[in-house]
């Protein structure tokens, strides 16, 4: 964990976004006298918040012609930024890196307001577009890049989970960014995360359909990190919460009355339709191999103590694949990183598991043993 060096002075005038445009704003380095000055050239704007409160805007950055993102989102002056907060602490490989942040102001109709710009590494492709050109292809996306984008997913939940304390609560395709020639992902959108304090209630009504857990379909509060990992494998198509839980439960039978107290201890309707668990060989097509299947066993658990953690997740023989000395992308080129683990990744890791989750072949580099 880490807090960034670099502290938002200042506030930028910039009326729009419009490609072209240049933003001017400074930036306070630790080690540095003065300010720099850094200046950005708007381009196209990739994503729009679906609250309407946020653009998300292509960049060049004029110092160093480097390519970023730059996230824009309304500020409430009242309160601090959550996502700004959170993402000042995260470095891992497989979490966009925040680069710099800074004010600006937005006047229009005389009203005058206040937006936060985070200036994000700029990562080309998102897992749900990538899994779209093979849909409109008619074809799967081939297992070596399921487990390598799977894997790095997992990865940087238990970073998140695990070393700093922090639930995405809005894992989904298109918040997974992937770089289409390295096969590096990386995790962005840190607008719903949060530091999950247990005994603190949180509310239910976050994370994007297909992709909840169903103790938030239950109305949890009191949920854990959990719910990230449900929504690694996101199988369930549904219109409303309740389509949600009807398709969950039409694969994974009714739930019982334990595995709805592990999901809300407060709810007590336990009049749902008596529905057989479905076995999981008939849900997926037949090229999905049986550890695919028994990784999203795991992770498809109503019980959110019992589904599998995300470093547990890591370890999985689907992934083993990845481990072997051998393995390198389909073109021949390397697979990115995926075992350079810190301490504090395999913090509690048994020597058991580190074993299975550092192949002999890197183990000397790694060193943490
Ligand atoms: N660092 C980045 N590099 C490239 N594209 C990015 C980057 N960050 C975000 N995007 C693109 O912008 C889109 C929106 O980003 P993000 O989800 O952070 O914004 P948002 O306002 O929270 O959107 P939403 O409300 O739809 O979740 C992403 O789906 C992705 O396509």
């Amino acid at each position: 964990m880490r807090i960034r060096d670099d502290k938002v002075v200042g506030i930028t005038n910039c009326n729009k976004t419009e490609s072209g445009q240049i933003i001017t704003t400074r930036r306070k380095c630790l080690n540095e006298q003065k300010d720099k000055t850094i200046s950005y050239r708007a381009e196209n704007v990739i994503g729009t918040g679906s609250f309407g409160v946020g653009v998300v805007f292509e960049a060049k950055c004029m110092e160093t012609g480097e390519q970023v993102a730059i996230k824009k989102v309304l500020q409430d002056k009242r309160y601090k930024n959550r996502e700004l907060q959170i993402m000042r602490m995260l470095e891992h490989p497989n979490v966009v890196e925040l680069k710099h942040s800074f004010f600006s102001t937005t006047t229009t109709h005389t009203v005058k307001e206040l937006y936060l710009n985070l200036v994000l590494e700029y990562v080309p492709e998102t897992i749900y577009r990538a899994s779209r050109h093979f849909t409109k292809m008619n074809l799967h996306m081939p297992l070596i890049y399921v487990q390598l984008y799977t894997y790095q997913i997992c990865r940087a939940m238990n970073y998140l989970h695990g070393a700093v304390g922090v639930c995405h609560r809005d894992i989904k395709p298109q918040n997974i960014l992937v770089n289409t020639i390295t096969h590096e992902l990386k995790i962005c959108d840190f607008g719903s995360a949060k530091m999950l304090v247990p005994g603190e209630p949180n509310i239910s009504y976050i994370c994007s359909r297909y992709y909840r857990a169903p103790e938030l379909i239950f109305g949890s509060t009191e949920y854990t990190t959990a719910i990230d990992m449900w929504s690694v494998e996101p199988i369930f198509p549904g219109e409303s919460s309740v389509d949600q839980l009807v398709e969950i439960i039409k694969i994974l039978g009714t739930p019982t009355r334990e595995e709805i107290k592990n999901m809300n201890p407060r709810y007590n309707e336990f009049r749902f339709p008596q529905i057989k668990t479905q076995p999981w060989h008939k849900i997926f097509h037949r090229e999905v191999t049986a550890e695919a299947m028994d990784l999203a066993s795991r992770l498809l658990q109503y019980s959110p103590n019992l589904r599998c953690t995300a470093l547990e997740a890591c370890a999985h023989p689907f992934f083993d694949d990845l481990r072997d000395p051998r393995a390198c992308l389909p073109n021949g080129g390397p697979l990115p990183r995926l075992f350079d683990f810190t301490a504090q990744e395999l913090c509690g890791a048994s020597v058991e598991l580190r074993h299975r989750l550092i192949p002999e072949h890197v183990r000397e580099s790694v060193g943490l043993f």
